[in-house]
């Protein structure tokens, strides 16, 4: 697998991490603007350096299209002449449709639009995928086995991407801010803030994986922790005091606000 990434920020660094670890083999390549992330990711996962977009173009059939979604429609003008019949366009943009791709380099490449998240630096990814039309079955299967490296991916209907984006490609921020004020109110009450980190790390991944492995409804799970009198319901009277399960709307609906407003 030749895979190229334009721009190698945040995400495409998560996703190259991942990548790496799980095949070594693959050729992975990045471009760009400024050169100290991409001696980095050269040093830690042997990124081969590209010198630009026509070079990048010239040594991987994936190319993967990780700048802002507010840099996108320059980069595909620019992007347009060197792409080639056996390139596959990944795009990772929030709120940036395969339709408005196509209004930039038209519709003979084939092009995937995609949504992954930060945990993909450790094999613990969760990936949206959606095809051009007429897609061909082995484009679709060399994008799953990429995004497969790095954590799971499925493949939904483009109307669920901006709400995909949310709950999967923000929600690790929320995530660490919970975790983040978890540990803040454990060194309140005496313990050191890196046991406190690597307990509650443990206890949320745990948590998760039970709702995910069990198949139970998460509202059983909580159940059986809250004893009648008990510790946890407590806690839960002072969750919902505080407003939590309505900031958790909240937080969704401004995400998709703001997706929106970058469409
Ligand atoms: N961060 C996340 O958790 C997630 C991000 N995404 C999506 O991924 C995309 C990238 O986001 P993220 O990685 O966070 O952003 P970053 O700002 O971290 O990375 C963007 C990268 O693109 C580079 N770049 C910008 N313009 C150019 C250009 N003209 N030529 C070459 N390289 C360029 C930047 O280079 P330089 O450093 O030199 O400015 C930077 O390294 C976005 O579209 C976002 O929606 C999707 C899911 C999750
Ligand atoms: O905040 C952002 O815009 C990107 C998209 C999903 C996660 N981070």
């Amino acid at each position: 697998m030749n895979i190229g990434f334009i721009g190698t920020g945040n995400m495409a660094s998560a996703m190259i991490a991942g990548l790496h670890s799980s095949h070594p083999d693959w050729q992975i390549h990045g471009f760009n603007r400024s050169m100290g992330k991409l001696t980095d990711l050269q040093t830690r996962y042997g990124l081969q350096i590209a010198q630009s977009l026509e070079d990048l173009a010239a040594r991987a059939d994936v190319l993967v299209l990780a700048v802002k979604p507010q840099g996108y429609d320059a980069m595909l003008a620019t992007l347009a002449p060197p792409l080639q019949a056996r390139h596959t366009l990944v795009t990772v943009a929030v709120g940036y449709t395969i339709a408005r791709v196509q209004s930039h380099i038209g519709t003979q490449t084939h092009i995937v639009r995609s949504m992954p998240n930060t945990p993909a630096s450790v094999g613990a990814g969760m990936s949206a995928l959606c095809g051009s039309a007429g897609l061909p079955e082995a484009r679709r299967s060399d994008v799953t086995a990429v995004f497969e490296s790095f954590g799971r991916a499925v493949w939904i209907a483009e109307g669920q991407f901006d709400v995909f984006s949310a709950i999967a490609g923000s929600s690790p921020a929320w995530v660490y801010m919970m975790i983040e004020a978890m540990a803040d109110a454990a060194v309140q009450n005496g313990m050191p803030r890196a046991q406190a980190y690597a307990v509650i790390s443990q206890a949320v991944l745990g948590s998760a994986q039970l709702v995910r492995d069990s198949g139970q409804h998460p509202g059983v799970l909580k159940d059986q922790v809250c004893s009648p009198g008990g510790t946890t319901i407590a806690g839960v009277a002072a969750l919902e005091k505080a407003g939590m399960r309505n900031a958790w709307f909240e937080a969704v609906n401004a995400t998709l606000a703001r997706t929106k407003a970058l469409g």
